[in-house]
C-alpha cells in the first residue's frame, strides 16, 4: 500500500512540474491542448473510483432516500471508527443516535474490499442576499479501488441501502407534519411540511370501540402493511383509503394516532384550508415520504363539495350547534386564506397520490357528515374501508373504565348499562366524567357522575321528544 502511494505521489508531482513549466513558458493552444489530456492521464494512473451520493438531487424538492439511507448505515457502521461525530435525538428521546460529522472520513470493509466515506458540503451562495440565501449541498463520497468495482457497485451499494433503510426504521423518530395555515414558504426552506415529534399514547387497546370491530381494523390495518408483494402482483399501488366518520367525540381523532402507533408510521395533517391551490397540494403530496398517514380532518368543512352545506346547517337543530360552529369557522378560515383548491384537485391529488409516490401510505378522511360527500371522493378505490363511529357502547364503556379507574367490574355497571341503553353518549363524554376531578375522587365518584351525565342525558333527549311531539299537535291543529 506504502508503496503504491509512494508511487503516486511522485506521478502527481512530475505533472505538476511538466504542468508549471508549460503554464509559464508555451502559448495558449498549447496549454489547452495540454489540459485535456492530464485529465485523461490522471485517470489511467490514478486507480480509484469515486461515487458521489447527494442529499438533494435536481429540483431540490424531495431528500434522497440513498443519501438517508447511506446516513443511516454509517451511523452505526462509522461510530466505532470515525473521530468526529454529531450526537442526534434518537426514538421516543430517550437516547442519542451518533452519525460521521462534516469532513469525515470512515473506512469501511466489505469481502475483502476496501472502502472510503467522506462526507462532505458544498455551499453555493444564491442570487438573493439573504443571510438564509446561502444553499448547503451536502453528500457522501465513496471511494474504492478500481478492482472492486463489479463487487461494490452490484453488491456492497445494495447492502448499504438495505441496511440502512432498516436502521431507518428501527430507530426514527416518529414525526407529526402539518402545513400550517397563512404560512408563507420561504426560498430557503426546502419542505413545505413543519413537523414535531409524534408522541400521541393512544392504542387500539385504549379505545372504546367493539372489541370485534377493533379486531377487523387492526387486521386490514396488518395485513396491508405486510403485502408488498401482493399489491405488486395485482399492479395495484401500495396504498389505501380510510374514510372515519360519526358525530363529535367518537374518536375518529384517537383512532388515527392508534393507526400510526400500530404501524409506526408518520402521521401528515393536511389542511386543506391553508392550501393555497391544487399546485401546492401537489407540491406537499410529493414531499410526503412513505409509511406515513396523510390526514385531512373534516373533509366536508375543508372543501366546497357540493354547495349545499350552509343550507343544511341552518336547518340543524340545537344539538348540532357544535358541529355548526367547528364548520363556520372552517368556512372563515377558507374564505380567509382564499383556498382555491378544489374538488377535482382533490381527486388528482389522491389519484396522483396512488400512482406518483412508491412505498405505503394510509390517506384517511375523517367527518362528521358522511352523507354530505361527493360520491366520487369517497367510492371505493379511493377510500377503500368506511369506518363509523359511534355513541359508545357499554363493552366501550368497560375500556374506559379499565383505563380509567382500573375496575373491570362494579356493582354500579348494571345502571350504567340500561341508561346506555336507553340514551346516547359519546366516548368523549364517558372519558370526561370517568376522569377523577380531585385527588380525593375515588371509584364511585366518577361512575356517579357518569350515571348523573347518563341521567340528565336520557331526561334531555325526553324533553326534546316532547317538545317536538308538542310541535307537530300544534302544527296539525293549526291544518
Ligand atoms: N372511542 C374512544 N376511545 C377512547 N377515547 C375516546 C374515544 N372517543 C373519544 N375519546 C376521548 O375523547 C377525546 C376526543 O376524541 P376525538 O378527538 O378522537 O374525537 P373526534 O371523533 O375526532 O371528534 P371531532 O369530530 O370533533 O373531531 C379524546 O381525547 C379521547 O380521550
Ligand atoms: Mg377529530
Amino acid at each position: 500500500m506504502m508503496e503504491m502511494w509512494t508511487t503516486m505521489g511522485s506521478t502527481i508531482a512530475s505533472f505538476m512540474f511538466v504542468w508549471a513549466i508549460i503554464r509559464q513558458y508555451c502559448p495558449y493552444e498549447v496549454r489547452r491542448y495540454f489540459e485535456k489530456y492530464t485529465h485523461r492521464i490522471m485517470g489511467f494512473f490514478y486507480p480509484y473510483i469515486k461515487i458521489s451520493i447527494h442529499e438533494f438531487t435536481g429540483d431540490r424538492l424531495k431528500r434522497s432516500e440513498a443519501y438517508a439511507a447511506v446516513e443511516a448505515y454509517l451511523s452505526v457502521n462509522s461510530s466505532k471508527s470515525a473521530k468526529r461525530l454529531k450526537a442526534e435525538m434518537g426514538k421516543d428521546s430517550s437516547n442519542l443516535v451518533l452519525s460521521m460529522d462534516e469532513y469525515e472520513r470512515v473506512t469501511d470493509e466489505f469481502h475483502g474490499a476496501k472502502v472510503w466515506w467522506v462526507s462532505s458540503k458544498v455551499v453555493s451562495p444564491t442570487k438573493s442576499m439573504s443571510y438564509y440565501s446561502e444553499q448547503e449541498k451536502r453528500y457522501y463520497r465513496l471511494t474504492f479501488h478500481k478492482r472492486y468495482r463489479e463487487i461494490i457497485t452490484e453488491t456492497y451499494l445494495e447492502h448499504v441501502v438495505r441496511e440502512g433503510k432498516e436502521i431507518r426504521v428501527r430507530n426514527r423518530q416518529r414525526k407529526l407534519y402539518t402545513n400550517s395555515p397563512g404560512y408563507k414558504w420561504p426560498s430557503y426552506k426546502q419542505t413545505m411540511w413543519s413537523h414535531i415529534v409524534f408522541e400521541h399514547p393512544a392504542t387500539f387497546e385504549t379505545m372504546a370501540l367493539e372489541p370485534e370491530k377493533k379486531l377487523e381494523i387492526i387486521e386490514d390495518l396488518v395485513t396491508f402493511s405486510k403485502s408488498k408483494e401482493f399489491y405488486a402482483r395485482i399492479g395495484k399501488a401500495w396504498k389505501r383509503g380510510y374514510l372515519l366518520y360519526g358525530p363529535p367525540g367518537t374518536g375518529k381523532s384517537t383512532m388515527i394516532a392508534a393507526m400510526a402507533n400500530l404501524l409506526n408510521y408518520d402521521v401528515y395533517d393536511l389542511e386543506l384550508t391553508a392550501v393555497k391551490d391544487n399546485t401546492e397540494l401537489r407540491k406537499l403530496l410529493i414531499e410526503t415520504t412513505s409509511k406515513s398517514i396523510i390526514v385531512i380532518e373534516d373533509i366536508d368543512c375543508s372543501l366546497d363539495l357540493t354547495g349545499q352545506r350552509k343550507k343544511k346547517a341552518e336547518k340543524s337543530s340545537e344539538d348540532d350547534k357544535e358541529k355548526i360552529d367547528k364548520e363556520a369557522s372552517r368556512r372563515e378560515q377558507r374564505e380567509e386564506s382564499n383556498s382555491k383548491v378544489t374538488l377535482s384537485g382533490l381527486l388528482n391529488f389522491i389519484d396522483g397520490l396512488w400512482s406518483a409516490c412508491g412505498g405505503e401510505r394510509l390517506i384517511v378522511f375523517t367527518t362528521n357528515y358522511v352523507e354530505k360527500l361527493d360520491p366520487a371522493l369517497i367510492r371505493r378505490g379511493r377510500m377503500d374501508k368506511h369506518i363509523e363511529l359511534s355513541y359508545c357502547s357499554f363493552k366501550g364503556f368497560k375500556v374506559l373504565a379499565k383505563n380509567y379507574l382500573k375496575v373491570e367490574t362494579h356493582p354500579m355497571f348494571d345502571t350504567i348499562e340500561r341508561l346506555m341503553n336507553e340514551t346516547k353518549i359519546t366516548p368523549a363524554d364517558v372519558a370526561e366524567n370517568l376522569m377523577p376531578k380531585s385527588p380525593s375522587d375515588d371509584v364511585e365518584k366518577c361512575l356517579s357522575s357518569l350515571i348523573q351525565a347518563l341521567e340528565e342525558g336520557k331526561e334531555e333527549e325526553a324533553k326534546k321528544k316532547a317538545d317536538e311531539l308538542k310541535e307537530e299537535v300544534v302544527k296539525e291543529n293549526a291544518d
